[in-house]
């Protein structure tokens, strides 16, 4: 279909920006501009004439501004469809002139939410003439151009200058806008439903999640899979700025989350080194370059090709580091002077920087066929200070000693590493360490003796005496923890709970080996 000009604008904006630059190129296009209250007075400050909207409907702004454009002389205005002699006819009976283009935005009921304002003043943030007068545009898109973003404007301009919107144009403008408002609604519903449903059972009747695309990926997990990657503009990972490096990958996404995870799980400087979302590296040190060399030295062989996190800023000195070896991705809340350059000397390697990593929604979802599992994030509550004491909910003060001696302070700090370590290690989990790195991680197997024979074997004879190991469930049978004792580890960590947790004591008990049950498991699948 062809272009349609443009001669009769709606413009209702809560957000302001670049509204006197649209209103000087539709002046200057000739177009008759309508707006309401503050909108209207911004146009007619920048010294461009516009019709008060009351003075189309004969009818004031009122109730605080709840009635505004909720009138049939605007909505008429909005719908009639110009393809339809009809609808023409019906206007011109009616005295009602149509509109070419509607630019509304919205009232900011998520920013006004998040910034814990009370429930009425949310409330009074639900817009409900702007989601009426978008919808109805972008319903009558064939005659009606609706613009939502002031990212648009330029849009706008470009249209007027070439004689209208074309009619694909308005249809991916009116998708644009069904969009937004169905995110708006999503919104609201889920504020609704967690505040206000009132379930027994303490789970909202409704969870509704928005995403906005962000960026079409080269492929998925695997090349023959399409992907791309959708924001929920909460920032994180999805939103950090990528300072140098090929595009990211699907699998670089998945990896470097991972990474993220298991690295802000400590307090101190800390680095993790993830292949295959799982951990083969994870370290705390003094500073940021150190955690880095005793988490890359736990296994240099999986390292090659890893996604490293650092929850500090990424110094020269280990910026020089993990130049020596090839990574896919390196992400840090920060670089200091000088490191990006020592990173940038690998071509490939992605550089990721964002200031609030390590921050996640309370809840998580999965998708299963049919539906998606809602649960409580796992939290780790065990923090480890720079000197070695433990607070929170994994704190060893709360751990009960099951077998042995109890542990000495630096085995006690490096017990509460490996605990707190092995909770990003994908199930059935063990995680062997020492002096705050890991130095054997078995993951993913499919029972438990296997991860503890993976561990041991991970880490050598020489590095595993000594050495503390913690699994991320109770072992069901000691023959898990006989490879661990026999290998020469010094005491272990695990939640407790199975029915043979008398045999797994018994055989701690027997070698001297101490061990603790937290009460706690960290299953990670
Ligand atoms: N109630 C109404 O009739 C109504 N019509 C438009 N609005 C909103 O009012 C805002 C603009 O108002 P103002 O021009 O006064 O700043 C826009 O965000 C628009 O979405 C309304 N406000 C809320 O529902």
């Amino acid at each position: 279909m062809t272009q349609r000009p443009i001669k009769r604008a709606l413009v209702s904006v809560y957000d302001k920006s670049g509204l006197e630059e649209l209103a000087l190129a539709l002046r200057d296009a000739g177009v008759d501009i309508v707006s309401t209250g503050s909108t209207a007075k911004t146009i007619e400050a920048s010294g461009v004439p516009v019709t008060p909207v009351e003075e189309l409907t004969g009818f004031p702004e009122c109730l605080d501004g709840r009635v505004k454009t909720l009138h049939p002389r605007v909505h008429a205005g909005i719908l009639a469809d110009s393809r339809l002699e009809s609808h023409v006819q019906q206007l011109a009976d009616l005295g009602v002139e149509p509109f070419d283009l509607v630019v509304v935005n919205l009232y900011p009921f998520r920013e006004t939410v998040a910034s814990g304002a009370t429930p009425d003043e949310c409330v009074e943030q639900i817009d409900i003439g702007g989601p009426s007068m978008v919808r109805a545009a972008a319903k009558n898109h064939p005659t009606v151009a609706i613009v939502t973003s002031p990212d648009a404007y330029g849009d706008v301009s470009a249209a007027l200058a070439s004689g209208g919107f074309t009619f694909e144009q308005r249809r991916h403008l009116a998708a644009q806008a069904f969009a937004h408002t169905a995110s708006y609604d999503a919104t609201v519903a889920s504020w609704f439903a967690s505040a206000y449903d009132g379930s027994e059972d303490g789970w909202p009747e409704f969870v509704g999640e928005a995403w906005d695309k962000s960026a079409v990926l080269r492929y998925g997990e695997n090349p023959h899979q399409q992907a791309a990657l959708y924001t929920d503009g909460s920032g994180g990972l999805a939103a950090a700025e990528q300072l140098h490096g090929k595009e990211m990958s699907y699998n670089n996404y998945v990896d470097t989350d991972a990474a993220i995870r298991a690295a802000f799980d400590h307090d101190r400087p800390a680095v993790a080194i993830i292949k295959h979302a799982n951990p083969c590296g994870i370290a705390v040190g003094d500073d940021i370059a150190q955690a880095h060399a005793r988490a890359h030295a736990c296994d240099p062989v999986s390292a090659f090709g890893g996604v490293i996190a650092a929850n500090r800023p990424v110094s020269v000195a280990m910026a020089q580091q993990v130049a020596e070896v090839f990574t896919e991705v390196i992400v840090a809340p920060g670089y200091e002077d000088g490191a990006v350059e020592v990173l940038q000397g690998k071509k490939n390697i992605r550089i990721l920087r964002a200031d609030d990593l390590g921050q996640y929604p309370p809840a998580e979802i999965r998708q299963v066929s049919g539906g998606v599992l809602v649960q409580m994030r796992d939290q780790v509550d065990a923090v480890v200070e720079a000197d070695g004491a433990v607070t929170g909910g994994d704190d060893p003060s709360t751990w009960t000693l099951a077998a042995g001696e109890p542990a000495d302070e630096a085995t006690l700090a490096d017990l509460a590493f490996a605990w707190t370590s092995v909770r990003a290690v994908k199930s059935n989990a063990i995680l062997l360490a020492a002096d705050g790195a890991s130095v054997g991680i078995g993951m993913g197997q499919v029972n438990r003796v296997d991860s503890c024979r993976l561990a041991v074997e991970r880490a050598g004879e020489e590095r595993v005496r000594g050495s503390v190991a913690a699994s991320d469930a109770f072992f069901p049978f000691a023959d898990g923890p006989g490879i661990l004792i026999e290998a020469g580890v010094k005491a272990i960590v695990q939640p407790g709970g199975s029915v043979r947790d008398d045999e797994t004591i018994e055989a701690a008990k027997a070698a001297g080996v101490t061990m603790y049950f937290t009460g706690t498991r960290h299953f990670f699948h």
